[in-house]
């Protein structure tokens, strides 16, 4: 049964297009001019921090008993070396609370002209992320910026919240101010929210249109060995891409692999823009984080598709922070997804054989 999480998906949706709006402030402002020195922070470092205190303070106004599974906290911030970086992160998030209501926003949630907040506020706001996941309950799970690589090349991130319920993942909200809305048109228009509920479908809407939900209905088509092709990380670290290439001649695709950074590669499956994401560990213990794969997840699946390890098995987000033991990501429509597994199967034995 479907849950009804009507409010839940507007106040989600709000919160990811603000992000939004803000961490692209700090790619143009920041990054692309270079006006951070060298003994300044990151640029990421500043988007991360205000894109989750803007987030949490919505979500903490809005459902204040929900807690939140979040990538960052303040620690950092808290410390005497953290005050420059501290003064930039207060100020960028206030401006972005206390930017005019949108039609579809409330003031509510802690936004608008008289919901400027103190330092204090902002850094226990941020450390309100610190839950540490379990298998009951409701929790949200925030990643402020996912693909922190692309963010700084100027390519792929994603802005990434869900809302768990009992260890099931029942809303997801990506926004990808960086992919083109037409994938066929990849000079045209970009920047996009992409958001499911479990049991209403997924949909793509245009960032920067604040009326134009429910937006556009996604299913990921079928597809044949000739028009498949892999999405994998750029980052070489992420994910074994040496592996991905064997998985692909054992299915005989010819298409050279799409690499992309963050969950857009969620997303670009849902809209049938690449047919399988493939994320296999590269053996150095590292264990996958709920907030990389929770909204992204439901999106494919309310989209038609299938996401399970290298086993067959489903995600399992009730852990806690981590999706415990590494057996890697397949995700896929519901056809491609079985010949996926099985060319995943055959390609582990042969590495065991070695
Ligand atoms: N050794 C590793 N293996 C797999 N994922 C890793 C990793 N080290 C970091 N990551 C995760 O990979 C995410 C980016 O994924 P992708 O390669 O798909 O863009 C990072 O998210 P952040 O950028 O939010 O830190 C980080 O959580
Ligand atoms: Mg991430
Ligand atoms: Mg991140
Ligand atoms: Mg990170």
């Amino acid at each position: 049964m479907s849950l009804n999480l009507a409010f839940e998906k507007q106040v989600a949706i709000a919160a990811v297009r603000r992000a939004c709006v803000l961490t692209a402030s700090v790619f143009n402002n920041l990054v692309k001019n270079e006006t951070l020195t060298k003994e300044d922070a990151s640029p990421v470092t500043v988007g991360d921090f205000s894109a989750q205190a803007v987030i949490n303070t919505i979500l903490n106004r809005a459902f204040p008993d929900d807690p939140i599974v979040g990538e960052e906290d303040a620690a950092d911030l808290r410390a005497e070396s953290g005050a420059a970086l501290r003064k930039r992160i207060v100020e960028l998030a206030n401006a972005t609370l206390t930017a005019k209501l949108e039609v579809e926003e409330k003031e509510e949630w802690g936004l608008g002209p008289n919901y400027s907040q103190t330092t204090e506020q902002l850094l226990d706001i941020i450390d309100r992320g610190n839950y540490g996941g379990g298998r009951t309950g409701r929790m949200w799970t925030l990643d402020p910026i996912d693909g922190t690589k692309g963010f700084l090349r100027g390519e792929q991130y994603a802005v990434c919240l869900s809302l768990i319920v009992d260890a099931q993942v029942e809303l997801g909200v990506i926004g990808c101010p960086n992919l083109p809305s037409d994938p066929s048109n990849p000079s045209g228009p970009r920047g996009n929210i992409f958001v499911a509920v479990r049991g209403q479908g997924a949909y793509q809407l245009p960032l920067h249109d604040p009326l134009s939900s429910p937006g556009t209905r996604l299913a990921i088509p079928a597809f044949t060995p000739e028009n498949l092709n892999l999405l994998e990380s750029v980052e070489k670290a992420h994910a074994k891409l040496s592996f991905n290439d064997r998985v692909a001649e054992l299915l005989g695709v010819t298409r050279p692999p799409t690499r992309m950074d963050s969950q857009a590669k969620y997303a670009a499956l849902s809209r049938g823009d690449g047919g399988v994401y493939l994320r296999m560990p590269t053996g150095v213990g590292y264990r996958e984080k709920i907030w990389d794969h929770a909204p992204g997840s439901l999106i494919v699946e309310e989209a038609g598709g299938v996401v399970t390890d290298s086993r067959g098995e489903r995600l399992d987000f009730g852990l806690g922070r981590t999706l415990g033991e590494n057996f890697g990501v397949v995700a896929a429509g519901k056809q491609t997804h079985a010949k996926v597994l099985e060319a995943v199967k055959k390609a582990l034995a042969e590495e065991k054989g070695q």
